[in-house]
């Protein structure tokens, strides 16, 4: 019998700027600061370099500009471009830069393979003095659940998920964040895949970090509490959501043990793998490939490259453009066994 397959995708990411009028507390990519956007050039010379090493994905990840500040326009711009660059150099972007309006999202899905969103949390008490979104008006969850549903109405085939150990009730909260993604994707059936990204503490800034980026990354290490925690979201995601919604769980924060265990839980993804460079999580390490696929072959899974957008909505792809890219790519990793399935 065929090996069950765990998903993961090529990925690198671009990030138009680390800018944000948020302050979400965990977050460790914003930059203080005006606001400053990636340079054409650059974009190029990202894309070039990513595309010479096979990358198939490009996710764009961005900080904010408010919904009401002049400098909006030329913010959407670069992400538009960065999507529309990313095409031209033979890639399929995946864009994730928080909420957008009906208009934005409806002229960004015609350059992305799909789109992204995370729920974060349907937790109110997050958002009120001393929680972590108290000063992060994107985080309101009204609007994180708009977008959702906005996205639905668009048909563009969406990732969302949890942050995990934000100051949510373990129980309460993730069960109720979990239900409203299950009650979402009932009514317009767009969740292609959940992430279940465990918030790790006692990281530094990128300020502190940047000077540091050259010392070596740490081995992930999560608690046992955490990875209780953790699995025990996997098994209750499992039970809530359809089989056909992929669950992600992060290969650079924990051990090997705990990813083949989330598997066997119920994961089927591990997310951006290879070369990529969290920008999230920087100071983690990801697992060598090697190491992970044979980790997984101990208990019959096997690793196998996906595109951005996962099979069941190839046909919702909104331009000929990006169904051409999604038809190709879909095309080579087949014929190639060495990107499907790392020995
Ligand atoms: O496919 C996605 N992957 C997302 N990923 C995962 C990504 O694909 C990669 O697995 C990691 O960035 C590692 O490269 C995130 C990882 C984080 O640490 C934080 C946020 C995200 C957000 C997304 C996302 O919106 N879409
Ligand atoms: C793009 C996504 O990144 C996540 N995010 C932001 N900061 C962190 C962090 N320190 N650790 C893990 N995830 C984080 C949020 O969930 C956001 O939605
Ligand atoms: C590092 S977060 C990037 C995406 C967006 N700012 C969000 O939080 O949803
Ligand atoms: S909205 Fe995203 S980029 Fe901005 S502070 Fe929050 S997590 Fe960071």
């Amino acid at each position: 019998m065929a090996r069950a397959v765990v998903s993961y995708s090529v990925a690198h990411t671009v990030v138009p700027t680390y800018f944000c009028f948020n302050r979400c507390t965990y977050c460790t990519f914003r930059q203080d600061g005006a606001l400053a956007l990636i340079g054409a050039d650059a974009v190029a010379a990202e894309l070039r370099a990513a595309r010479a090493q096979d990358v198939c994905e490009i996710l764009v990840l961005s900080g904010e500009v408010h919904p009401r500040s002049a400098q909006r326009e030329s913010w959407f711009k670069t992400v538009l471009n960065v999507c529309d660059q990313a095409l031209k150099h033979g890639m399929l972007p995946h864009t994730n830069v928080g909420p957008l309006s009906w208009a934005e999202m409806d002229q960004l899905a015609h350059v992305n393979a799909s789109m992204g969103l995370m729920l974060e949390s349907t937790s109110p008490a997050l958002q009120l003095k001393g929680g972590p979104h108290f000063r992060a008006p994107s985080k309101d969850v009204a609007l994180r659940k708009q977008q959702l549903e906005q996205a639905g109405k668009l048909r563009v085939p969406f990732t969302t998920g949890l942050l995990l150990n934000i100051g949510e009730h373990r129980e309460r909260d993730t069960r109720d964040s979990l239900q409203y993604i299950a009650q979402v994707h009932r009514e317009y059936s767009h969740i292609q895949e959940i992430i279940l990204q465990p918030f790790q503490p006692g990281q530094s800034s990128r300020a502190e970090t940047s000077s540091a980026d050259q010392r070596s990354p740490m081995t992930p290490r999560m608690s046992e509490i955490d990875a209780e925690y953790l699995f025990e979201t996997v098994r209750l995601a499992r039970a809530l959501l359809p089989e056909s919604v992929a669950i992600q769980v992060p290969a650079n924060l924990m051990d090997l043990g705990q990813i083949v265990q989330c598997v066997e839980l119920g994961a089927s993804d591990l997310g951006g793998l290879g070369i990529v460079r969290d920008e999230v999580n920087p100071l983690y390490a990801f697992p060598s490939m090697s190491s992970l696929s044979n980790a997984l072959a101990v208990r019959g899974f096997q690793l196998g490259m996906r595109l951005p957008v996962h099979k069941s909505f190839y046909s919702w792809c909104r331009s000929a453009r990006v169904s051409e890219l999604v038809r190709e790519w879909h095309e080579r990793i087949q014929q190639s066994a060495t990107l499907l399935h790392v020995p």
